[in-house]
């Protein structure tokens, strides 16, 4: 976010312009794979596979569990580019806009959150419905700063981003692949990290009616959304939250980066079968 203001359109186009150079890949479908999610790339044919660190204009990625690698490739059919590793806001960089530049109509996000939900389990898979950008209702936005009107709008909405026809196909997929008795529907919220939460502030969400709770995504999806593109996002559910004073739990990266490994494979089908069903060319599922 914060190196971001610097970064203009120019910049961004350079680093597309690379990439386009490199390819032969012209990709209409990103995904942003979560903490511990990097093999959902590696479902891809046919891969060019790109380290960030030789990538002109792309930081490093610095949390574990994201190999920091971007991943063009095929998946049924469809042409897909891959970040396996993200950018969190405390690591300071969006890059969103270099997938818009390079043809990305739909963006596919995945997280590991933490549940505030008491119905939810460890392992369950919450399809985003919509969410709480509490950074961003504090004024830490990657939209902050002068707007570019190639880009998008000054004043973007941000009612209905989680397209809804997405939605449904992931829960008639999830069904089909018996697995809908661990698919939620829910609204996740982004908190800044990287710490944990505090149990005071996981009563406080659990109190405005959130779902799940992690430290990404909303960035990613109000940048994809203020340039025009589809949005469908997905929490792995890794811990619950602790919200009780007489609760010893507490959570760990490694314990979050250890159920994501275990149903990794699960959210890789089932987003490999959500890009197989959508109709990428005119960009309606
Ligand atoms: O990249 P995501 O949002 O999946 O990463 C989550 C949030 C923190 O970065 C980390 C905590 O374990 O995992
Ligand atoms: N809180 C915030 N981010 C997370 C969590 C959590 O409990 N689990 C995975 N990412």
């Amino acid at each position: 976010i914060h190196s971001k203001d610097q970064i203009c359109h120019e910049d961004y186009q350079r680093t597309a312009d690379w990439l386009l150079s490199q390819t032969q890949h012209r990709p209409k479908v990103a995904i942003i794979c979560g903490s511990g999610l990097g093999m959902l790339a590696d479902a891809l044919k046919c891969q060019d596979l790109f380290k960030y660190s030789d990538i002109p204009g792309f930081p490093q990625s610095t949390v574990k569990g994201h190999a920091g690698r971007l991943v063009f490739g095929e998946l049924k059919g469809k042409t897909c580019v891959c970040m396996q590793g993200r950018f969190h806001m405390y690591e300071g960089h969006s890059l969103i806009r270099v997938f818009k530049l390079l043809g990305v109509e739909t963006l596919i996000v995945t997280n590991a959150a933490g549940s505030l939900a008491d119905s939810y389990s460890c392992g369950d898979i919450m399809i985003i419905r919509d969410h709480i950008n509490f950074p961003g209702l504090a004024g830490l936005n990657p939209l902050n700063g002068p707007n570019d009107d190639k880009f998008g709008p000054r004043f973007p909405p941000m009612s209905g981003v989680y397209d809804k026809n997405l939605r449904k196909m992931a829960f008639d997929i999830c069904k089909s692949m018996g697995v809908s008795q661990c698919v939620q529907e829910g609204v996740y919220c982004m908190v800044g990290g990287p710490n944990f939460e505090s149990i005071a502030e996981a009563r406080l969400l659990h109190r405005l009616g959130v779902d799940a709770v992690g430290m990404s995504t909303a960035p990613e999806v109000l940048v994809a959304s203020h340039c025009g593109m589809r949005v469908f996002g997905l929490s792995l559910i890794t811990n619950k939250v602790v919200k009780s004073y007489e609760d010893n739990a507490s959570v760990s990266h490694e314990a979050v980066l250890e159920v994501s490994k275990m149903r990794s494979e699960t959210l890789q089908v089932l987003v490999t079968e959500l890009i197989s069903r959508m109709d990428i060319n005119n960009n309606t599922a």
